[in-house]
């Protein structure tokens, strides 16, 4: 469980240039939520996905995960349970090291278990499963330098990667927006399935408001650093797409 209890975030206070970038934010996103953020340019939502992250601090208000006051924690102390892709493929792994490399870099990253962590042979067959199961044919190509891979492949792969360990939040701040039509669906419905497999809570920042309405199980809508509609479950099934685009008409 996630939840903001009166969070404000200003940025450049007190100057010409200040923002109000999130202000007085009340929310609850429950285990294993999957909530799609929207919303205009510069409405916040990669502010509010930054503080879930620790990546930014909160100016007021208390963040909470699974019930542990997390306000303050630097995001290096969160890592171990939230998981983050971007929308630049590029990030989030290594291109010099092969796709194998950069799954043991992942372990090491979220396990504190030594060197050897990643060397083992059941670590091997572990990752050749999971890989195989993306359905991509990258199975064959562990020892590849992950730089020699497509966007899209890449993309899936760092997916994979994040949410293999003890990850239990994702959160995706536009993971497709770089890519290719049909990697973009490859992606997204690789993600919901990852989603649903490993019981994640997740929150995607999309401009996609096709993905918007077909992924999810709850929209929230940001407009200037407030949340201004907040679509539960059962709601967004009877959301037409017409009626998504009519919010920003
Ligand atoms: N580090 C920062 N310093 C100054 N202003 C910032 C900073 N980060 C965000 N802002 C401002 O806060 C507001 C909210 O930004 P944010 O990136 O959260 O919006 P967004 O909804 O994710 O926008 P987009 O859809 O364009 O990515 C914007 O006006 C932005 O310019």
């Amino acid at each position: 469980m996630i939840g903001f209890k009166d969070i404000s975030k200003t940025f450049n206070t007190g100057k010409a240039n200040q923002v109000n970038a999130l202000a007085d934010i009340d929310l609850t996103i429950n285990k294993g939520e999957f909530v799609i953020v929207v919303g205009a340019n510069g409405s916040g939502k990669t502010t509010l996905l930054n503080l879930v992250a620790g990546t930014i601090l909160a100016d007021k208000g208390t963040i909470t995960v699974d019930g542990t006051d997390a306000t303050k924690l630097p995001d290096y102390k969160r890592s171990r349970w939230i998981a983050r892709i971007f929308q630049n493929p590029l990030l989030g792994t290594a291109a010099d090291l092969s796709i194998m490399d950069n799954f043991r870099l992942a372990a090491l990253r979220t396990q504190a278990k030594g060197l050897t962590i990643g060397k083992t042979a059941s670590f091997k067959k572990q990752v050749q499963e999971k890989v195989a199961a993306l359905g991509m044919g990258l199975e064959s190509k562990l020892e590849q330098p992950i730089g020699t891979l497509s966007g899209g492949q890449r993309q899936a792969l760092t997916l994979l990667m994040s949410v293999m360990d003890e990850c239990k939040i994702l959160l995706l701040d536009e993971p497709t927006a770089a890519l290719d039509p049909r990697s973009a669906k490859t992606v997204m419905s690789m993600a919901d399935n990852l989603i649903k497999q490993y019981g994640l809570t997740a929150i995607l920042v999309t401009h996609n408001l096709k993905d918007a309405g077909q992924y999810g199980s709850r929209i929230i809508h940001m407009e200037e650093g407030h949340v201004i509609r907040d679509v539960s479950a059962g709601e967004k099934l009877k959301l037409k797409q017409t009626e998504l685009f009519e919010w920003f008409g």
